[in-house]
């Protein structure tokens, strides 16, 4: 269920300080959320951000939870961020969050040594997916680009099956990110959202940027292959341990492969440098490499939403939350940066 913010919801956020404008004091807000495709219409924001506080597919891919933290981290950063002629408020909604409280209730639930566990996670995840869908759809309907803050890298498939019905097209996607995503049709989790939509015809091209050389499987590389026309990828290993792609020559690569038609933009935050994640890692791509693969896709005509997901912090640790909701928040403001 959406749960939606108003003005009132956004100021609890915010620290005003006398003689500065804060980015929230000047986003877009709805006042209730009859008509929501007709109300979006009527914003002059571009943009529309909105939460998926969840950690259900990543427990059924078996992963460690906690991506239930990083939306109130990522908009109480970005919502206190300055507004300013480089950074400017109007050109985004708030909408709030998809609430999938009962849900994660009843994933704790589980009885974890049961034989059906996973498949029960997985229907759970399908609940999700739903939701998400729907949402993106009356987004890209409303013509807006969605920001997605999730959450699992499961909600890739609502994202992408969402933008594709309300554009009445296949969409492209580009994946920044250690991991493909593209596992088995086993169920619903965080590892076969483009697996699931590229089956289902909802995905036409896929480009993973950075994949981790050590967590590919033989399987996945052999799927790859068999569908090269339609799915790319480069290294992290390629780019910046045996240097041998530019990081720039592979961000334009990667644009010329997807440019043909509307293109969604995931970041998964696994493949930053020690940031807190399921698959948290030691070495990856810094912070600044991911901000610049954000700004240079965020500019391009045929983006069509941005989702980022899987950061975990941990929300007893007010210096963790604080540092990865500036992350978030400027992966976003480098996405809408004109
Ligand atoms: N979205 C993440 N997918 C990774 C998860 C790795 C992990 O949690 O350890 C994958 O399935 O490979």
């Amino acid at each position: 269920m959406l749960h939606f913010y108003t003005k009132a919801t956004l100021n609890t956020y915010i620290n005003t300080r006398e003689g500065e404008t804060k980015f929230g004091e000047k986003v877009d807000t709805l006042s209730s959320q009859e008509n929501l495709i007709q109300q979006l219409k009527r914003s002059d924001a571009k943009y529309v951000l909105f939460g998926i506080p969840e950690d259900i597919g990543v427990l059924a891919n078996r992963g460690k939870a906690g991506a239930t933290t990083a939306w109130k981290a990522a908009l109480t950063s970005l919502l206190n961020t300055q507004d300013n002629a480089f950074n400017k408020g109007k050109r985004m909604l708030v909408l709030g969050h998809l609430d999938f409280s009962e849900l994660l209730e009843t994933a704790k639930s589980l009885d974890r040594n049961a034989v059906d566990y996973y498949e029960q996670l997985g229907k759970l995840v399908e609940v999700i997916d739903e939701e998400v869908t729907y949402l993106l759809y009356q987004i890209t309907k409303a013509k807006k680009i969605p920001i997605i803050i999730g959450g699992g890298h499961n909600n890739a498939y609502g994202n992408i099956k969402g933008t594709a019905l309300g554009k009445s097209k296949a969409i492209n996607v580009v994946n920044f990110d250690a991991h493909t995503d593209f596992r088995n049709l086993e169920g619903r989790h965080s590892g076969n959202g483009f697996s699931y939509a590229f089956k289902q015809g909802f995905l036409d091209k896929y480009f993973m940027f950075g994949l981790h050389e050590n967590y590919t499987s033989k399987k996945i590389l052999k799927t790859i292959e068999l569908h090269s026309e339609r799915i790319q990828f480069n290294t992290f290993e390629g780019i910046k341990i045996r240097q041998e792609q530019g990081f720039y020559f592979q961000l334009n690569s990667a644009l010329t492969f997807i440019n043909n038609r509307p293109f969604g933009v995931e970041i998964d935050c696994d493949a930053i440098e020690n940031v807190p994640s399921s698959a948290m890692t030691p070495s990856g791509f810094s912070a600044n490499k991911a901000r610049t693969f954000a700004s240079f896709f965020g500019k391009q005509k045929n983006a069509a939403y941005l989702h980022l997901c899987e950061a975990a912090p941990n929300p007893d640790d007010a210096n963790e939350m604080y540092r990865i909701g500036k992350l978030l928040s400027y992966l976003i403001t480098d996405f809408i940066r004109k």
